[in-house]
């Protein structure tokens, strides 16, 4: 009897890889994860990358049989590119998702030349890392997820969600003329499929690597944040999922795209929908600005969810909004400070929450469909104080994620791909 069929995410995230085996009914058969920490820990060099993908790879095929995989997909952070000679051989370090572009007249040229829809505009545009990779002298560049699936099928391809911020034009499904005229490269971009189509098969040194079966399928990946909205189970028009990490994200099911740069919502092109959303710099940051996380779970039992404090609190880790509210300058609004520890961190869960209702609120007033569930994922979802606390401002249900492993939801992107 053939052994059941398995399928692969791989998630590249800030700290680590990440590798999620499911089977056909989407059930969990194993997880493994690598810090990059643990092989040199630069996180910006691709070969780190790299080393920890083949060991949270290993780890996790080691405990399934490993022929009976029939796809792969991979998932990297938004924006994080590198770029590659002649010879495919990559040229120096990677430019990171968060790295500003030291050049201010890269992003004049952007600014003007690029639609003000565009998710290129920015101090971290993917459009002005293409151009400092190819003064470095990259003849192609690669989003870290395209890289990452090329060491295993050999082809030079980027999906619709990973050339987003690149500028990419996914109404229009191509890489759009205005960016020549920014000063990119257009022969240094690769050719971009929609997530979750098949790309190629494993190249026989990675079948041979991994033991998995020659006839293994590659299938376009996508962003971290993308992953971890089709991990979460959420599936209708209006539900939204919210990421409470380092940062403050939020993304919504919509039938429609919304852009809206004044505000820092873009909207990627997500298995026949959009995903329509942004990140705020609030969040888990802004919380360690002032407690540990040892203090939060010992304060947070003092805290009625169903009172408010009355204080109208803006946290910040340092001045500076990008959504619900886009300005560089935004400064943190945390004072006047409750002598009492547990009414200041009950009014910064009340600031964050405010936030996050104003995002969904503005994605609903820029024509997005109403909101009819959040789910949450990362560090703060685990606090059922903030839960309840955000229950009453956001008014929905907030149903718990199947899952807040983006490299489930990249396995489910493979999965898709393959069937
Ligand atoms: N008890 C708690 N209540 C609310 N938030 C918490 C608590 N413990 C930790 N956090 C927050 O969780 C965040 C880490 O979440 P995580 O999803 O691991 O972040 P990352 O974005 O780095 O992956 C921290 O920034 C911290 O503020
Ligand atoms: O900050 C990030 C790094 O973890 C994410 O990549 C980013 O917030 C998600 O972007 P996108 O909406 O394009 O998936």
């Amino acid at each position: 009897m053939s052994a059941e069929a398995l399928y692969i995410g791989i998630d590249l995230g800030t700290s680590g890889a990440r590798a999620a085996v499911i089977d056909a009914a989407g059930t969990l058969h194993a997880t493994a994860k690598s810090a990059m920490a643990d092989h040199g820990g630069d996180h910006r060099d691709p070969q780190i990358w790299w080393a920890a993908v083949r060991s949270a790879l290993a780890a996790a095929l080691g405990m399934v049989e490993a022929r009976a995989v029939r796809a792969l997909a991979v998932d990297g952070t938004s924006g994080t590119m590198v770029g590659l000679g002649a010879d495919g051989a990559v040229i120096g370090t990677g430019l990171m998702y968060n790295d500003p572009c030291p050049d201010p007249a890269i992003l004049d040229a952007i600014a003007r030349h690029a639609p003000p829809t565009s998710a290129a505009h920015g101090p971290t545009s993917g459009a002005a890392r293409a151009v400092l990779l190819s003064r470095r002298g990259a003849v192609r560049m690669a989003h870290q997820a395209d890289w990452i699936a090329s060491r295993l099928c050999g082809a030079w391809v980027s999906d619709a969600n990973n050339a987003l911020k690149t500028g990419y034009d996914p109404v229009a499904a191509r890489w759009p003329d205005w960016l020549a005229a920014a000063g990119v490269d257009l022969r240094t971009l690769p050719p971009v499929v929609e997530p979750g189509t098949v790309t190629g098969r494993v190249t026989p040194a990675a079948a041979a690597a991994f033991g998995l079966p020659p006839d293994c399928r590659v299938v376009a990946g996508t962003t971290d944040g993308c992953a971890s909205f089709l991990a979460t189970g959420a599936e209708a028009a209006g539900d939204g999922v919210t990421a409470l990490g380092t940062t403050l994200t939020v993304k919504l099911l919509s039938d429609r795209p919304i852009f809206a740069p004044e505000y820092g919502i873009y909207s990627h092109r997500f298995l026949g929908r959009w995903l329509a959303g942004g990140a705020s710099n609030s969040g888990g940051a802004a919380l360690l600005a002032h407690f540990t996380a040892a203090q939060m779970a010992d304060l947070s039992p003092r805290i009625d969810p169903d009172q408010d404090t009355g204080l109208d609190f803006y946290p910040l880790p340092a001045p500076g909004e990008r959504f619900p509210i886009a300005d560089p300058a935004l400064p943190s609004r945390t004072i006047p400070r409750p002598a009492d520890d547990a009414r200041f961190l009950h009014a910064l869960f009340e600031g964050i929450a405010g936030i996050e209702a104003l995002a969904y609120r503005r994605l609903a007033e820029l024509g997005a469909p109403a909101l009819t569930s959040v789910r949450t994922v990362g560090g703060g979802a685990a606090n059922p104080v903030w839960t309840r606390l955000r229950a009453r401002r956001l008014g929905v249900a907030m149903p718990a994620p199947r899952s807040d492993e983006a490299a489930f939801g990249t396995a489910l992107l493979a999965l898709r791909g393959a069937a």
